[in-house]
C-alpha cells in the first residue's frame, strides 16, 4: 500500500520484520566485536532515535548511550554543511565510540563528525548505519556495519523523515518517481 507524505508518494521497501531481524544480527556481531571494550554508542539525531532504541537493546553488553545533533538535509537535498553541536558530557578520550546512524547517503555528515571526534582522541571510532546508499557515497572511509545496502532513492520511516514527517512509520518506504 502506498503512502502520501507532503507532495510525494512512497511504497513499502523494508518491512518491520526484515528490519528487526537485521538489527538483531547487527547487535550480535557488535557484541562479539566489542566484547572486552566499554563502548559508547553515539547516536546522530534525530534520525537515529528508533534504530538506537532497537540496536542498543540487541547488543548484550554494558554500553553507554549518548546523542549528538547534526543536520544537513532540507527536504530531499543535502545542504552539504552539517551543523555540528557537540554537547557530549562524557569524556570520549580513550573510549571506543560506535557512531549510530539511520542512513549514510553522500557520507558528508559522518565525514565531518569523524573528523571532530578524532580531535577528542578516542581509542577508536566505528560506524554502524542501518542503511547505506553506495551509489550516492562520495567518500572512502569504511562503514564498519551496514544493515542494508539500498538504491539511491529517498526513503522514509523507522526514524527517517521527509520534511519532518514519516519518522514514526514502523516500516521503511521508498519514494515512487
Ligand atoms: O550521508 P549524508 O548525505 O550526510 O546523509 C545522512 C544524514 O542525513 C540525515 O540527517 P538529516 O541531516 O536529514 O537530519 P535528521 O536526522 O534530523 O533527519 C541522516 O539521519 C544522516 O545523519
Ligand atoms: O533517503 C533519505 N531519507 C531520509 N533522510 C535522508 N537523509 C539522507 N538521505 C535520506
Amino acid at each position: 500500500m502506498s503512502k502520501k507524505i507532503h507532495d510525494k508518494s512512497f511504497e513499502i521497501f523494508l518491512t518491520k520484520e526484515e528490519i528487526e531481524s537485521r538489527v538483531s544480527s547487527l547487535g550480535a556481531q557488535i557484541k562479539k566485536d566489542f566484547e572486552r571494550k566499554d563502548p559508547v554508542l553515539l547516536g546522530v539525531l534525530k534520525g537515529c532515535f528508533v534504530f538506537m532504541a532497537d540496536l542498543s537493546r540487541a547488543i548484550d553488553l554494558p554500553v553507554e548511550v549518548s546523542f549528538i545533533r547534526l543536520q544537513s538535509y532540507e527536504g530531499f537535498h543535502s545542504t552539504g554543511k552539517p551543523q555540528i553541536s557537540l554537547s557530549i558530557k562524557e569524556k570520549l578520550e580513550g573510549r571506543d565510540i560506535l557512531i549510530v546512524e539511520d542512513i549514510v547517503d553522500t557520507g558528508n555528515s559522518i565525514y565531518h563528525l569523524k573528523k571532530e571526534l578524532e580531535d577528542l582522541k578516542p581509542n577508536s571510532v566505528s560506524i554502524v548505519a542501518l542503511l547505506h546508499k553506495a551509489d550516492a557515497f562520495r567518500f572512502n572511509y569504511p562503514i564498519d556495519y551496514v544493515g542494508f545496502e539500498i538504491p539511491n532513492k529517498f526513503v522514509v520511516g523507522y526514524g527517517l523523515d521527509y520534511d519532518d514527517l514519516g519518522r514514526n512509520l514502523p516500516d521503511i518506504y521508498q519514494v515512487i518517481d
